[in-house]
Formats: structure tokens, C-alpha cells, sequence
């Protein structure tokens, strides 16, 4: 049986008190991980400030951007295990993993390494009061050690793209991956130690969040700021944790995305679009689009037309050619996602398509499936109109006019995504500017320049990740002036 180990100060560390870890598509337990208790936390801590102050607090920024490109090229070299890593955590079809998770995890160091080399900071020239000149300039320091608390969907990506900039920016980190994906962080290990990052900066702790090592490194006070992806209520106990030592945070939360389709939209560009943001992944995006507004003349012929494409994804494991649609991450989820089926159709929903489980064969119906699924017909105060399911389904309701568009839109505790579809400039730039969120695609979805802020307003997030918006979170800005 394959053993999850903490990573802690360049060692793969047992702890003999394990949990097991499952497969979503058939069940199957596939390795068994190893909790990190107070005492591993303990000993990460001190092994990260001992990084800080040994070789790594000293490497030059040129240096340190060599070594995450090292870094990169390894996981490239190593590709298809981080693959088949990550496929076997996950469950999901092996064409996305492939094309999106295991690139951008490695990308993300390289991106951050060039960032941080090449931006500047500030400098001003002033007259002081004696008729003299001062010249005030900022330099960058580290944060220091950075708790990296992950999730499990896209389990390689959103944890290197917080650890890329960090490590970029010199501090160390203490990455706790998710309990139902511990993989890919612990190979990362590996990669850490064969490209020469010094013991102590890069760390993996297993475990889960209360009484385990997600609280134990979210409340120590050696940890100097905390950058958490992951459920809003989670976000409120981290934040919680991080108020003792007033420790900075930064937040992706959950989200409820709207997805607004105007009459004048490139119809098959839309419903392609809705298409991918609703149901890719399994709907398991934190970007997703649950609640879909279209504009009444199209209305009927939208409903129609995504019911036919989503029919036409095929749900199966992440081997099988051409599938598009994988499990959900377990069994806990699946019954949520299956609890919210069942509560659209108690709250009178026309289900249009889906609504339950696909027939699987073999080993495979003891998976984690569910089907694609569309509703119609509810009311805005319905449970699966409020509430983030994180699976692949979407409510489709009717508008009339922009404002109503965007009131309907507005209308959560959540502001993380929205994607509208049209061709009309002015529509676009006035809906743009109106929605309450973090991010807004015009006629896209998920389309992606690291250089840009990321991040969520309202329920959804503190702070922006993402380009320079990265440094602002890892280090410590400090002003010199200089009386000259
Ligand atoms: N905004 C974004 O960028 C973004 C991206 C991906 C996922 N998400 C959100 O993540 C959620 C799905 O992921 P999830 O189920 O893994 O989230 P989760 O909040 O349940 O768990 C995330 C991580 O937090 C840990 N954790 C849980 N309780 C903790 C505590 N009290 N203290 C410290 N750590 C704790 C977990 O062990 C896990 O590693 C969805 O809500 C989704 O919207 C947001
Ligand atoms: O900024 S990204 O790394 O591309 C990214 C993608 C998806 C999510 C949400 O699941 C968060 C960040």
C-alpha cells in the first residue's frame, strides 16, 4: 500500500498514526497518509525558520529564480507521475489534467521567479523642509513562514500557485494539502530535495482541518501569515486562528457564480461557454457557474440547446478516451451534491436534464458519478440558487433587461466570478463595471494571464493573488528614507 509521508526539513517523516486515502472513481483505498500532530507542526516551524536564517534567507534573487525553474523543469521531467498522481486523487479525466493541473503547476514557479527578478519598487525625491533633499526608496523582505492551506480540486495548480510567489519572494512555506489529495504536494517533496531548495522551505503536513494539522499550523505564532483556498465557513475559523498575532491572511473562498447570456451572444460560443464553466471539472471550480440568467427571447432555445451538450458529455473514469466528466472527490460530497438534486426537485424545479447517477460498470459503480444536471423553474430563494454546491449543475432562469441582469447577478453573499455572453461593447463594459465580483469574463470563461489580480469581493475572498498583486501578500514593503 502506498504511504502519504509529512515532508519536514528535507525528510519524508512517519508518524504512524494514519488515514486512508480513496479513489473517487471506484472507492478504493490507494495509500494511506500519515497525520501530522502538534509535534510535526512543532518541528516544521522551527525547521522553516531555521531556512530563513541559513542559506535560503541569503540566496540572491537570481539565484532563487534559477532554482524554481529547476524546480518547473523537474516536474516537467516527471510529468506523468504528478499525472497519474493526480489522477488517481482526483478522478479526473486525464485530457484536463494533463492540459491544465500538472502545466500549471509547474508554470507557477517559473511565472513568479520572473515576476519577482524584474518588478520594481518605489522611489521619491523630495524637498524637506531646510531646504535640502531626502530620497525615500521601498525594498522587499519575506514574509517569513507561510502556512499554505489547500483544497482538494485542483490539487497541484492552486497549491503551487500560492507557493510559486512565496518561495519566489524567499520565505518558506508549510503547505497542508488537502486530506482527500495528498499526493502531488508530497512528490513535490521530491522534486524539492533533487533540485537543491534548501532543507526547511519547502514542507508538507498531512492532515485534516479542527484537532488537526490544519488548525495546529493555522493558530502557531511561528507561522507569520496564512494564504488559505478553500470553503468561506473554513475561511472564518482560519481567520479566527490568525487574529491571535494579528497575522495576515489571504483568502479564496467559495463562490456562486452567475453566468449572464444576453439575446445579441454568439449563441454557440455561449453555449460552449456555459458548457465548460457549469460542468468542467464535475462542476468542482470554485469559478463554476451554478446559476445561469438568459435573455428571454433565447431563453427557450439556450435550455435547449445546453441540455444537448450536456448530454452529450460522457461521465466515466480518467482513462477512458473522450470523457469529460469524472467523480466527484467522495462519498461525503457526492451525497451533498445528490442531497442538493433532491431538494431542486422538493422545491418544484423542472429538472431538464440529469438529477441523479449514471449506470457505471464494474468497479466503477462504486465511484463517486453523478450526472450533469439542469434545472429550471425555481424561485431566487431556492436552496441550489443560494448556495454553492460545487457539482456540475446550473439553475437556468429568464431576464429581460440589463439592470435586471445585473440585480439578479448581485444577488448573493458571494463575489467571486461571473461570465457574460454578448457582442455588444457597451453591454459588456456596463455589465463588467456593475458586478460585484472579482473577476468577470466576457464571452470566455477560466481564461487565465497570471500576470492579473485573482481574487474574490464579498464571501468569496480577502486580498488578490496573482502578478505583483502575489508580493504585496509575501512580503514586507519597507520605506527607507534618506536625508540627503
Ligand atoms: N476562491 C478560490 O480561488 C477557490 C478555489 C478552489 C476552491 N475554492 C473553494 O474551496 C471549497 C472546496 O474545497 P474544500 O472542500 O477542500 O474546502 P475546505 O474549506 O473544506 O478545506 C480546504 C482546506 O482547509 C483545511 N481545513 C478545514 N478546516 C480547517 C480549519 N479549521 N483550520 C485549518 N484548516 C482547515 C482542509 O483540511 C483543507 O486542506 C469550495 O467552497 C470552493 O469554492 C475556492
Ligand atoms: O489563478 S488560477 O491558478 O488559474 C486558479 C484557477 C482556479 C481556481 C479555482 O478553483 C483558483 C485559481
Amino acid at each position: 500500500m502506498k504511504q502519504f509521508h509529512n515532508f519536514i526539513n528535507g525528510e519524508f517523516v512517519a508518524t504512524g498514526k494514519t488515514f486512508e486515502n480513496r479513489a473517487p472513481a471506484n472507492n478504493r483505498v490507494i495509500g494511506l497518509v500519515h497525520e501530522a500532530g502538534q509535534s510535526e507542526v512543532d518541528a516544521a516551524v522551527a525547521a522553516a525558520h531555521a531556512a530563513l536564517k541559513g542559506e535560503w534567507g541569503r540566496m540572491s534573487v537570481v539565484r532563487r529564480a534559477e532554482l524554481l525553474h529547476a524546480v518547473a523543469d523537474e516536474i516537467h521531467r516527471r510529468f506523468d507521475e504528478f499525472l497519474e498522481a493526480e489522477l488517481a486523487d482526483t478522478g479526473k479525466p486525464r485530457s484536463l489534467a494533463s492540459h491544465i493541473d500538472i502545466p500549471r503547476g509547474a508554470a507557477n514557479f517559473k511565472i513568479f521567479a520572473d515576476i519577482v527578478k524584474n518588478v520594481p519598487t518605489e522611489s521619491f525625491q523630495m524637498a524637506t523642509p531646510d531646504g535640502g533633499t531626502a530620497i525615500s526608496y521601498a525594498v522587499r523582505s519575506p514574509l517569513g513562514v507561510v502556512g499554505v492551506i489547500c483544497p482538494w480540486n485542483l490539487p497541484l495548480l492552486l497549491m503551487t500557485w500560492k507557493v510559486g510567489p512565496a518561495l519566489a519572494c524567499g520565505n518558506a512555506v508549510i503547505v497542508k494539502p488537502s486530506e482527500e489529495t495528498p499526493a502531488t504536494a508530497t512528490l513535490l517533496g521530491e522534486v524539492m530535495n533533487a533540485v537543491g531548495i534548501p532543507k526547511g522551505v519547502y514542507q508538507v503536513l498531512h492532515g485534516f482541518g479542527p484537532g488537526s494539522a490544519g488548525e495546529f499550523i493555522t493558530k502557531h505564532l511561528g507561522v507569520n501569515g496564512i494564504t488559505f483556498t478553500g470553503e468561506t465557513r473554513t475561511g472564518e475559523a482560519i481567520m479566527a486562528a490568525a487574529a491571535k498575532g494579528v497575522r495576515p491572511v489571504s483568502f479564496e473562498l467559495g463562490g456562486k457564480n452567475a453566468g449572464i447570456v444576453f439575446a445579441d451572444a454568439d449563441f454557440e460560443k455561449a453555449v460552449a461557454g456555459i458548457t465548460r464553466s457549469a460542468f468542467e471539472n464535475c462542476g468542482q471550480v470554485c469559478l463554476g457557474t451554478e446559476r445561469v440568467y438568459v435573455q428571454r427571447p433565447i431563453f427557450e432555445k439556450f435550455v435547449a440547446a445546453l441540455k444537448a451538450s450536456a448530454e452529450g458529455l460522457k461521465v466515466g473514469p480518467s482513462h477512458e478516451p473522450g470523457v469529460n466528466l469524472g467523480p466527484l472527490i467522495s462519498a461525503e460530497h457526492k451525497e451533498k451534491v445528490l442531497g442538493y438534486y433532491a431538494k431542486a426537485r422538493a422545491e418544484g424545479a423542472t429538472v431538464v436534464t440529469g438529477g441523479g447517477v449514471p449506470e457505471m460498470k464494474g468497479e466503477f459503480a462504486e465511484g463517486h458519478f453523478v450526472l450533469p444536471t439542469i434545472w429550471i423553474g425555481l424561485p431566487e430563494s431556492a436552496a441550489v440558487i443560494r448556495e454553492e454546491i460545487f457539482g456540475p449543475c446550473c439553475h437556468i432562469a429568464p431576464f429581460d433587461t440589463e439592470e435586471e441582469a445585473i440585480a439578479l447577478a448581485n444577488a448573493t453573499d458571494y463575489g467571486l466570478a461571473t461570465t457574460v455572453w454578448t457582442q455588444d461593447l457597451g453591454t459588456a463594459h456596463r455589465v463588467a463595471a456593475a458586478i460585484d465580483v472579482g473577476l468577470c469574463w466576457i464571452n470566455s470563461w477560466f481564461l487565465r494571464d497570471l500576470r492579473t489580480a485573482f481574487g474574490g469581493s464579498k464571501a468569496s475572498g480577502i486580498g488578490r493573488e496573482g502578478g505583483v498583486h502575489s508580493l504585496e501578500f509575501y512580503t514586507e514593503l519597507r520605506n527607507v528614507m534618506v536625508k540627503l
